[in-house]
């Protein structure tokens, strides 16, 4: 099992200095749509394996990236992207498609990361559903409990805006006044934290400034009608880019 070490969890988590925050654009949906995506230097992409309007084949996806490899592009981290899967299910992409990173919410499986890390070198990026009227109360306790248990075979916590429907992708942001909690358990367990749900080009500074964020992720607020809007992709990319050296820096962040 390719299991996190502690020397790792420490660079990861900062190491104790300031990094980027990184953006990952989600969603890629056509190998134009993903040229164009790669071209705006985006630090992850995401394809979505999960049933979504945004859903991909292995096939295509991993077509797309041997043709941008081709075309000598390079590439930045890829993210499969899951909501509650079976354990074969990730296993059978994994195996198709040369991803960085899977994505997933396992609440209904538990050792699924750790099933995961057996079998594949690959980053297991844990998403935690942030359901309304949250602070505090027994679902955060128990994804506390979860995230404890889990620590050593995960490498991120994605905190995302709860969706009963298909798991991630609602375009609504989450109460982020559950951020520092999760910031400082974060720390604590030695894992990223990555936020995603509602974010746009116009909101992310918000995020940003609301305290410290490893990285950031987007669908629906980098589209227009529901395809990627290259212009939108790279305001967004830029916003978190600019950060820190813009107006949005002090701006206080806070609830959605
Ligand atoms: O994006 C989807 O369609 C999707 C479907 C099922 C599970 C997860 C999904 N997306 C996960 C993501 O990583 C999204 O970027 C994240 O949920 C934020 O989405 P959005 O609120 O649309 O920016």
């Amino acid at each position: 099992m390719t299991e996190v070490t502690e020397d790792a969890r420490q660079e990861r988590a900062g190491g104790g200095h300031e990094q980027a925050t990184s953006v990952k654009i989600c969603g890629v949906t056509g190998l134009e749509t993903a040229r164009e995506i790669v071209g705006a230097g985006p630090d992850c992409i995401g394809f979505v394996f999960a049933p979504s309007r945004r859903r991909v084949s292995p096939a295509d996806a991993r077509g797309w990236l041997a043709r941008l490899e081709e075309e000598g592009a390079k590439l930045p981290l890829t993210v499969g992207v899951f909501a509650r899967p079976r354990r074969e299910e990730v296993d059978a992409v994994l195996t198709e498609v040369r991803l960085d990173a899977v994505q997933l919410i396992a609440d209904h499986d538990p050792d699924l990361p750790a099933w995961l890390k057996r079998r594949h070198e690959v980053q297991v990026w844990l998403t935690v559903p942030i359901a309304r009227a949250e602070p505090g109360g027994s679902r955060m306790a128990a994804a506390e409990a979860m995230l404890r248990r889990m620590r050593h075979c995960i490498d991120a916590i994605l905190l995302d805006t709860h969706d009963p429907s298909q798991g991630g992708g609602s375009g609504r942001t989450f109460d982020w006044t559950v951020i520092p909690h999760y910031r400082s358990l974060a720390g604590e367990l030695g894992l990223l934290l990555y936020a995603a749900g509602g974010l746009n080009p116009d909101n992310v500074g918000t995020l940003l400034a609301g305290g410290r964020i490893d990285g950031v992720d987007v669908s629906s607020g980098v589209e227009t009608e529901g395809i990627k809007d290259i212009r939108k992709v790279s305001a967004f990319i830029e916003r978190v880019r600019a950060y820190g050296t813009d107006t949005d820096e002090g701006n206080g962040g806070g609830a959605a």
